[in-house]
């Protein structure tokens, strides 16, 4: 019997759209996630590129809003887009804040009560998750790269430089880019990592990258000027660019002129991103 649960199918571009769910056994919870096949696959297997969502989105959001699937058709890449955190797992406070819990895993391992039964949002996105799509569709093993938006592009640039080996491209449209400096990160990493400032830095960005894992490879950020949470100084691109800069990181940081934080602003750059990736990919 097949791991997987079929809750929806779409054509696309030749290709098409599937919306699944399973049981993951990281999170001890159902987990759902989207996934674009190009035509290529019905051929032979293809590269697959994670993309990991901000707050409040599910794995429908940019599967809806960000235009993705005709690059990916036109060079042949799967996409990946997961949910954003375990659901209805009974965590009393679990939907209690928009930037905590359901909707709100940061993509990081909890350790403390209650979170830690089920929000291994990190494990789920680096581990599990890659096993499944390997063993599951017609994917080439081992030819992954990853990007996100906001909170999504912190778990993309964290996943990458936390594990070199395992990605070959990443990139992030806004992303919160020094997460233990904002107050999103400095909220969550309290709540799901405990008071110990010196186990946040394996969830940070700007401290992991000078660590000088991905030296070889460039890093591409596209940031939005008009950006409600530039502002508010959630964002800190400059900070990782600052840390990069220092240990001799290639960083492309694109600051676009007028765009916001919204799927607007990703789709407008989505093709860049998807020849960004296909480079190392293909
Ligand atoms: N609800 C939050 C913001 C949530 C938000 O903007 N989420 C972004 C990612 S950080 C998003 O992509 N939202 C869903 C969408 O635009 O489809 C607020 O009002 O401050």
């Amino acid at each position: 019997m097949s791991k997987l649960t079929l809750n929806a199918q779409h054509r696309c571009f030749g290709g098409s759209v599937s919306y699944y769910q399973h049981s993951s056994s990281a999170c001890n919870a159902p987990m759902r996630f989207s996934v674009f096949l190009p035509p290529q696959a019905n051929i032979s297997p293809v590269p697959v590129l994670y993309f990991l969502s901000g707050l409040t989105c599910s794995e429908d959001n940019f599967t809806v809003k960000s235009g993705v699937q005709r690059e990916a058709a036109e060079l042949g890449i799967a996409i990946i887009a997961p949910d954003t955190s375990p659901r209805q797992t009974g965590i009393p406070e679990e939907d209690t804040d928009y930037d905590l819990g359901s909707g709100a895993g940061f993509y990081v391992d909890a350790t403390q009560s209650p979170w830690q039964a089920h929000y291994q949002m990190y494990s789920y996105v680096v581990e599990e998750l890659p096993q499944l799509i390997e063993t599951e569709f017609p994917v080439i093993a081992g030819r992954r790269g990853i990007f996100g938006h906001s909170m999504g592009g912190h778990g993309a640039l964290i996943c990458a430089l936390r594990n070199p080996h395992h990605y070959l491209s990443v990139s992030a449209f806004a992303p919160i880019a020094a997460l233990k400096q904002c107050v999103w990160g400095r909220k969550a990493l309290g709540h799901y990592l405990g008071s110990d400032q010196t186990l946040w830095n394996a969830y940070d960005a700007t401290e992991l990258v000078k660590q000088k894992t991905w030296l070889d490879k460039p890093i591409l950020i596209d940031q939005g000027t008009e950006d409600q949470f530039l502002r508010q100084q959630q964002l800190l691109p400059d900070r990782f660019a600052e840390a990069c800069e220092t240990v001799g990181q290639s960083l492309t940081l694109r600051y676009q002129d007028g765009y916001d934080h919204s799927y607007f602003f990703v789709a407008s750059f989505i093709r860049d991103h998807l020849q960004h990736h296909a480079q190392f990919l293909q």
